[in-house]
């Protein structure tokens, strides 16, 4: 079994990583399974170039497989701040609910509240080659006060509008099912599962053509050792078995 480091500080993305990669044939680690590292550098202008910055930073150090995850809030009033500067809004070692106080203030006048998460996911091998990318966003309104005790970070004051209710009052099950993160997630499992399948083909295909190559070996040796054609049809049980390429499953956004 491969082992995925889930590349991440962050305790609540950490939750949610486990419960949804629970059922994966793969050993999950974290950050804590390993001596400390200094944080890599998160100065990329995009979600997408700041998880692949943290995916090789951490595989490459930690010579392993790594999924790093890049999101935040962007908010339509603001001009999609605070971004992917989710986590540093109030300062680089602001807390969560510094975050949310200045974001509050920020939005305090604004009437337009529309508002999405987003979420990057890559994953690096251990020599830091980014192998997979995948996205997701889930839109939002962002409340004028915090709501509910569950989640982390912006999750009181946002509003799904696929679940009629706040992040902050979903359960976890609720809010894999229709977050940003939930939706990378399935995305990149569908990738590996599609991955998984051609890799069986191709080997099967080999099989196959390894029997057929062996087929004509023998044959020729039969017929050389005097075998007649019949005997060697009579044989079907030398066969491999050869399965039907299983399809892999349908995205579940
Ligand atoms: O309410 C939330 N629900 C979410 O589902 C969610 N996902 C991300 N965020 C916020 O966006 C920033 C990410 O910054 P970020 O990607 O740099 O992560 P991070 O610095 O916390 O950890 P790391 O993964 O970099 O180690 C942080 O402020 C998070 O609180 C969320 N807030
Ligand atoms: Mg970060």
């Amino acid at each position: 079994m491969g082992t995925l480091v889930i590349a991440t500080s962050n305790l609540g993305k950490l939750d949610e990583f486990k419960e949804m990669f629970k059922e994966l044939p793969v050993e999950l680690k974290c950050l804590a399974d390993y001596p400390p590292l200094p944080s890599p550098n998160e100065n990329g202008r995009t979600f997408a170039a700041n998880a692949k910055t943290k995916a090789t930073y951490y595989a490459k150090h930690l010579n392993e497989f790594c999924l790093a995850d890049d999101s935040g809030l962007e908010v339509k009033a603001l001009g999609g701040e605070p971004g992917v500067r989710s986590a540093r809004f109030a300062g680089d070692e602001a807390t969560d609910k510094e975050n949310n106080d200045l974001l509050l203030q920020q939005m305090k006048f604004q009437i337009t509240r529309t508002c999405r998460f987003r979420c990057a996911l890559a994953v690096a091998n251990p020599t830091g080659r980014i192998v997979a990318e995948t996205d997701g966003s889930c839109e939002g309104m962002l409340l004028h006060e915090p709501l509910g005790e569950n989640g982390f970070g912006y999750d009181p004051l946002f509003w799904s509008t696929e679940l009629h209710k706040g992040l902050g009052e979903a359960t976890a099950e609720e809010k894999n099912k229709i977050s940003h993160r939930g939706k990378a997630v399935r995305k990149l499992i569908a990738m590996w599962k599609k991955a998984a399948n051609n890799k069986n083909g191709k080997r099967q295909e080999k099989q196959g053509r390894k029997y057929s190559n062996e087929q004509q070996v023998n044959g020729k040796a039969e017929q050389e050792n005097g075998a007649s054609k019949p005997e060697r049809e009579a044989r079907p049980d030398t066969k491999p078995e050869v399965k039907p390429e299983s399809k892999p499953e349908p995205e579940t956004n």
